[in-house]
Parts: structure tokens; C-alpha cells; sequence
């Protein structure tokens, strides 16, 4: 195991307090769904720290790191790169943020990146925020996402479409059966959106406070 993992509880929280661990919220949903626009309101209203896997693996990716390679071949053909690697990367970040909530974008998008964070953390999300999306909205929102991404041309995003029917949406239909998912039509515009995600912010602020 790394130096992070379940050790993280303990150095956020100092020996002398019993561990609490930190509040985790799973975004999902498909490439293109509004994870990354909605997180960026989710932080402006509600004090969370968001870490998105696949901008901390191209952070990685451009920084020299040995996995840089396999990092790049593998966002370009929308395959999911090993959890050992991922994992280690949002530890890092969480450690780092100093913050005790955080949205988790893009993680886990298979059973391996799941069962890693579980089993390396302990912790368990409080729900899973997802954006559910036809593909055919999704795949507009990509191919006009000027962002410079090597994976947003057509050919990747038909990889990528198909990685999340196959591995992706397993994940979330695993957390649909613990009642964590809280599901939100992504289709709509970006306002109506976050209408919708407030709700379930709002919840959880008030039951915390109860
Ligand atoms: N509800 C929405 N309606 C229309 N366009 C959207 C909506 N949400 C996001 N977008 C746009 O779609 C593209 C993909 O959004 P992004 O947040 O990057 O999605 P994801 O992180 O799920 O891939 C961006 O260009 C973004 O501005
Ligand atoms: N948990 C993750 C998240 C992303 N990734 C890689 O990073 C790519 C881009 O992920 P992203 O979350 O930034 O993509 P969007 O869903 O935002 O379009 C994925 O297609 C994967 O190749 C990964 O390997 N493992
Ligand atoms: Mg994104």
C-alpha cells in the first residue's frame, strides 16, 4: 500500500481524535455529460474540493512522470488507465487540498478503480451524483468542447461511449442497488442542471446539521 490510503484519515485528523473520514461525492456520467461544468457550481456554493481523475491524469501525463506514455496512448483511445495509478493521484490531491469534502469526477469508471479506492481508503461515498445523458447530446457537447483534448475527436469518443456501456454504467448500476445514486437529466441546460443538483447538496447539508 502507499504512504497515503488509510493512513489519510489519521494525518488530516491528528492521533489524538478518533478518525473521521472525509465526505465523498462520486460524479458520473458519461463523456460529455456536465461533470466538470456542474462541479465547478457544486464548489462555488457548497465548500467542496473538486478533483477530476482525468484532469489529474493529464496533469500527470505532461509532467514527465514514467507512466506519461501510457497515460497519453491510453486517454487517446478512451481506455481506462490502471487504479494504481489513479488512486495515487486523487490521494495525493485530497491530502494536499487540506479540505474534508470532495466531488470526485470521472471515478470510479470501472469495477477495478472501485474496488481500489475502497479497499486502499475505506471510504465509502456518501452518493453518487449522476448525469444521465442521450449520446447523442453528449457526443455534440464533445465535439464542440474546444478544449484541445486529444480524445475529443470522433473516433476516440466512439471508444470512449462504448467503455462507459461496458464498464462505466455497471459501476453505477452496482451503487443503484446500495441506494446512492442520485440521478439528474443532464440533457437540459446547465442552469435547469444545477437546479437539480442543488437539491441534493441542500439535503445533505441539512441532514448533517440535524
Ligand atoms: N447542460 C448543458 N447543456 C449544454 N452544454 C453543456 C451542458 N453542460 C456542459 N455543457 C458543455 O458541454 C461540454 C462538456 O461539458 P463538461 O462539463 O466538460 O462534461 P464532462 O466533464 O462530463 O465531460 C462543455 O463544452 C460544456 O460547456
Ligand atoms: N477514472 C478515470 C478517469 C479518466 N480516465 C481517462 O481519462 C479520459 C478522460 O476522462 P475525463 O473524465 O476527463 O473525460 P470526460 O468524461 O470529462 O469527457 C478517459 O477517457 C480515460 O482515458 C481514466 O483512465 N480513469
Ligand atoms: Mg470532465
Amino acid at each position: 500500500m502507499s504512504s497515503y490510503g488509510r493512513c489519510y484519515t489519521k494525518e488530516v485528523n491528528g492521533s489524538s481524535l478518533p478518525d473521521k473520514k472525509p465526505t465523498v461525492v462520486f460524479v458520473l456520467g458519461g463523456p460529455g455529460s456536465g461533470k466538470g461544468t456542474q462541479c465547478a457550481n457544486i464548489v462555488q456554493h457548497f465548500g467542496y474540493t473538486h478533483l477530476s481523475a482525468g484532469d489529474l491524469l493529464r496533469a500527470e501525463q505532461n509532467s514527465g512522470s514514467e507512466n506519461g506514455e501510457m497515460i497519453k496512448n491510453m486517454i487517446k483511445d478512451g481506455q481506462i488507465v490502471p487504479s494504481e495509478v489513479t488512486v495515487k493521484l486523487l490521494l495525493r490531491a485530497m491530502e494536499e487540498s487540506g479540505n474534508d469534502k470532495f466531488l470526485i469526477d470521472g471515478f470510479p469508471r470501472n469495477e477495478e478503480n472501485r474496488a481500489a479506492f475502497e479497499s486502499v481508503t475505506g471510504i465509502e461515498p456518501e452518493f453518487v451524483l449522476f448525469f444521465d445523458c442521450p449520446e447523442e447530446e453528449m457526443e455534440k457537447r464533445v465535439l464542440n468542447r474546444n478544449q484541445g483534448r486529444a480524445d475529443d475527436n470522433i473516433e476516440s469518443i466512439r471508444k470512449r461511449f462504448k467503455v462507459y456501456t461496458q464498464s462505466s454504467l455497471p459501476v453505477i448500476e452496482y451503487y443503484d442497488s446500495k441506494g446512492k445514486v442520485r440521478k439528474i437529466d443532464a440533457s437540459k441546460p446547465v442552469e435547469e442542471v444545477f437546479e437539480a443538483v442543488k437539491e441534493f447538496f441542500t439535503s445533505l447539508d441539512d441532514k448533517v446539521a440535524a
